[in-house]
């Protein structure tokens, strides 16, 4: 493949970044990779690895002549990092960001985007519980979804070149309004990292009573679960700080649909139980039969009963 970007600046080293940098040299997408990040420590470990071409001490140097721009840290920090690279951006250049939240992103940072700069949101639909510049690689992307989240008025030649680079960095593209991305993601991301922390703190606090019997019995349902939990917690508050409104609507629902579960159990209402879990065992079936979940693994498909 080739080279897409002359140079790129990634501003923040962690995972998702780290991931860019594996996946973009994989297939020689950029002549040059810039790398900055906050902490002396997190510079220290990029420069000791060699993880970028060059890592500057400053955002501000950082972007300097740089033709992409990707935001790559916590999402409440957007803002911040977007004032402090604003004067030094080339023109033409791309500005854009891997933020798991996308409205309050664009509202903080697109009015701080110079004219004849583009600012084209994306969100990689790909991650893990690992955080940190040690924590990529290349194949994060392959098959996951990266959604770009134009606003109103932004050149579509710069979205295609955004749209060749996830492309090439293994992932399938598609684009989507901001609101209706904050909505889904809430469903299909942001609630349920909630409910996994939330398990995971209900556990801790019967520790004390069951002694070390949470850990030692551990089934592999509450392994996931903590696997989810030990996500960063810098990220995730800033997620449910900056997706607010769509967090709560959806959380909204699964409370009414635990209660109904919770009167259904408490009632001895198998039926509807019963019911309920046919209807969900046949979503899961349907997403490894459209073959969209390319972690499932293929035992059990169709023949349990
Ligand atoms: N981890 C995931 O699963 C995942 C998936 C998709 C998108 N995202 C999004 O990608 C972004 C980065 O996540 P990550 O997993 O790479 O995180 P990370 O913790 O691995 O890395 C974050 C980087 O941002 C820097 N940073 C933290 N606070 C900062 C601040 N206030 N100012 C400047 N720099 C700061 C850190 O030093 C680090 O270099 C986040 O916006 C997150 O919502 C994460
Ligand atoms: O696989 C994981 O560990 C993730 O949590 C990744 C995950 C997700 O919820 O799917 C987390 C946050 C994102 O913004 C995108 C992807």
């Amino acid at each position: 493949m080739s080279v897409i970007y002359n140079r790129v600046a990634l501003i923040g080293l962690g995972l998702i970044a780290s991931s860019m940098v594996h996946a973009m040299r994989r297939r020689g997408l950029a002549r040059e990779i810039v790398g900055t990040a906050r902490s002396p420590e997190t510079r220290q470990i990029a420069r000791l690895d060699g993880l970028c071409d060059r890592v500057t001490d400053t955002a501000a140097e950082a972007v300097k002549d740089a033709d992409l721009v990707v935001l790559c840290v916590p999402v409440g920090a957007m803002g911040a990092v977007a004032a402090e690279i604003a004067p030094h951006l080339k023109p033409g250049a791309t500005v854009s960001d891997v933020g798991s939240v996308k409205r309050a992103v664009i509202d903080a940072v697109a009015p701080l985007i110079p004219e004849g700069v583009h600012f084209i949101p994306a969100h990689p639909l790909a991650g893990t519980e690992h955080s940190g510049p040690r924590s990529g690689f290349a194949e994060l992307y392959d098959n996951r979804w990266c959604l770009l989240v134009p606003v109103e008025g932004t050149d579509p030649a710069a979205t295609a070149r955004l749209r060749a680079l996830w492309e090439g960095m293994g992932a399938n593209v598609e684009e989507m309004d901001a609101d209706h991305h904050d909505l889904v993601l809430a469903v299909t991301s942001h609630v349920p990292h909630l409910i996994a922390y939330t398990m995971v703190g209900v556990a801790d606090d019967l520790r004390r009573v069951t002694d070390s019997e949470v850990v030692k019995y551990s089934a592999a349902g509450f392994r996931d679960f903590t696997r989810i939990a030990a996500s960063d917690p810098t990220m995730w508050r800033d997620v449910f700080l900056n997706n607010k409104d769509a967090t709560l609507e959806i959380l909204g629902r699964f409370t009414e649909e635990l209660f109904a579960l919770q009167r259904a159990i408490r009632t001895g209402e198998g039926e509807e139980l019963f019911d309920y879990f046919t209807r969900t065992r046949a979503i899961r079936r349907g997403i490894i039969e459209a073959g969209q979940d390319t972690d499932a693994p293929d035992f059990g498909r169709g023949g349990s009963k």
